[in-house]
């Protein structure tokens, strides 16, 4: 790619970009959020058409009109988002939309395809099976052979690790390693440092619109691309805005109805951030001290959706004031159910949900925020943010009808909202300050900000997590994980789900683990080791090695 430039009303996204890609390697493109790294591989794969600059393939320009073109280069991408159509079989994903399909084909001889692609690349899957029933692995590798099965030679791959599991990140590994010894190449979007160090040959690093390092990766270290990525100096070129300068500091919203004294005999105590009472509790603190209440309590809390499937069975935790509680566990055993109950947009089918000793039934999401509970979804696009509207009004969608939006508890103040619309995206350090942008056009990294600055703002009792440092870059990973021990330390309890089992370990004050809805087990971090929540994980007990007993 030659002086690739590309710009959206005024954004300049990439500016004269040159990227170098060889047969035989595996390429990884690091950059911040908002760098401009998705743009760049938008306009290789024919998404996008570049405002100048050019693109040669084995030394011959090629104009790449969509992405058929694209495929027809030779260029294909799986996104973060799979585009796959979830009642269809895999077999039927695999062919779809494909020229090659045989006309009148059944369902068996799709299959035996499939079967026969799914052998030569090495992606194992199960060309019967309907795609809205196979785990988020195999969906993914769906996704790759149906690249791979169209003759791509070159694969680019946007954070592809981030839903795997670590055994699944290792088979994807070696399916691309078998891929480049094909003389293949890919292009691998990714912030997770070590994986990079682990799988690629090159490193390109984008900074500001701009591409701005280019080495081997033998030699690189974490830390030597960290510094990359962020640079010493604040982040240069026209893509990055400036704090808006005439924008006044927002304080996170207070709490409105602080715990009465009686709850908490000795606040200090309580709030103590290196020392969570529920710990404290389990550490044989003497029955003088006396204990504070907890801030959430579930009580064999059971989901069902509306088929009748048990998504959450019987679950029960505690969690205390200043506790940061990870739960660990593979994603699709719960988590999400967990997540909803514990903020008000799923009622439990059966048991009891208490925040500060009051029963939550029949309070929905905007009770659950208005005491107090934040929370970042793991779908933020769909979940999180209305996608279509300003990046202004979804900064206020928890705070419109509450002061400066408001005054006298019922007047709209637009001048009052967009001050606080400002001063959110501000602190949200979003690269584009502009509060009419939609949503959407925030690239995924300055989304996931946004969201989080907005739910921490209301987390003055508890906030729930999912993911939450999915698609952030390495600097705004270190961010959010401060915000959460600051909220800590203020008292507020943190649930943090993650799959990521080092995230946990190093943040977490107790872990519970998450299998098939129930929770397997419940450590403090200092018994918690990788072996034992991988076992906890599988269903397994930690006494007997035997299956949790349903
Ligand atoms: N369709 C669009 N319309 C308007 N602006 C866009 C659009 N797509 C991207 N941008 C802007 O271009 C810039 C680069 O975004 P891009 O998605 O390429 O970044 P990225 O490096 O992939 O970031 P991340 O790590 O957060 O995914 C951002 O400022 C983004 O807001």
């Amino acid at each position: 790619m030659r002086g690739i430039t590309k710009s959206f009303y005024g954004t300049l996204a990439n500016d004269g970009v040159d990227f170098d890609l060889r047969a035989g390697e595996i390429h990884a493109l690091l950059g911040e959020n908002g760098a401009g790294k998705s743009t760049l591989m938008n306009v290789l794969t024919g998404l996008y058409q570049p405002d100048a600059g050019e693109i040669l393939i084995e030394n011959h320009p090629r104009r790449l009109d969509n992405p058929a073109a694209a495929i027809e280069a030779g260029i294909g991408m799986v996104h973060q988002h799979f585009k796959l159509v979830q009642n269809f079989t895999v077999a039927e994903n695999i062919h779809l939309g494909w020229e090659e399909t045989p006309r009148r084909a059944g369902a068996a001889a799709l299959e035996a395809r499939t079967q026969a692609l799914s052998e030569r690349f090495g992606l194992p899957v199960t060309p019967g099976a309907r795609v809205a029933d196979i785990p988020v692995g195999e969906q993914q590798r769906v996704e790759i052979l149906r690249v791979l099965a169209r003759g791509a030679r070159v694969l680019v791959l946007d954070e592809p690790t981030a839903v795997l599991t670590p055994s699944e990140v290792a088979a994807l590994f070696t399916a691309l390693r078998g891929f480049r010894a094909d003389g293949n190449a890919v292009i691998l979007i990714s912030h997770k440092l070590g994986e990079v160090l682990e799988i690629a040959d090159h490193v390109t690093v984008m900074r500001g619109g701009r591409s701005v390092a280019q080495c081997p990766a033998a030699g690189a270290s974490r830390a030597s691309l960290a510094r990359l990525i962020i640079g010493d100096l604040p982040p240069s070129g026209r893509a990055v805005a400036a704090p808006l300068p005439d924008v006044e500091p927002v304080e996170p919203r207070a709490d409105p109805d602080p715990l009465p004294a009686r709850d908490v005999a000795d606040p200090a105590a309580s709030r103590r951030p290196s020392a969570p009472p529920g710990i404290a509790a389990t550490a044989g603190a003497g029955p003088s001290v006396p204990h504070p209440a907890p801030t959430m309590v579930l009580r064999e809390v059971s989901v069902r959706d509306a088929r009748g499937v048990t998504l959450l069975d019987r679950v029960s935790i505690e969690i205390m004031p200043g506790e940061l509680l990870g739960i660990a566990g593979v994603a699709g055993n719960g988590q999400r159910p967990l997540a909803e109950v514990m903020t008000g947009l799923l009622a439990p089918s059966e048991g009891e949900l208490l925040l500060d000793g009051a029963s939550m039934r029949g309070i929905g999401p905007r009770g659950f925020a208005s005491r107090g509970v934040g929370h970042m979804p793991e779908d933020r696009l769909r979940t999180g943010l209305a996608a279509t509207l300003p990046q202004g009004e979804n900064a206020l969608l928890r705070e419109y009808h509450l002061p400066p939006s408001t005054r006298f508890g019922w007047l709209f103040d637009p001048a009052g909202a967009r001050r606080l619309a400002r001063g959110i995206i501000n602190a949200a350090a979003v690269n584009r300050r502009d509060p009419s942008i939609p949503a959407r056009n925030l690239s995924g990294g300055n989304q996931q900000r946004l969201v989080a600055e907005r739910e921490t703002r209301i987390s003055h009792r508890l906030l729930v997590a999912a993911y939450p440092t999915r698609g952030l870059d390495v600097g705004a990973v270190a961010a959010l994980h401060a915000a959460m021990h600051r909220l800590r330390a203020r008292g507020v309890a943190v649930v943090l789900i993650s799959e990521e089992i080092e995230e946990l370990l190093d943040h977490a004050d107790r872990i519970a683990v998450l299998c098939a809805g129930r929770i397997s087990g419940i450590l403090p971090v200092a018994e918690a080791d990788p072996e034992k929540l991988g076992l906890l994980m599988s269903g397994q007990s930690l006494a007997s090695g035997a299956p949790v007993s349903a």
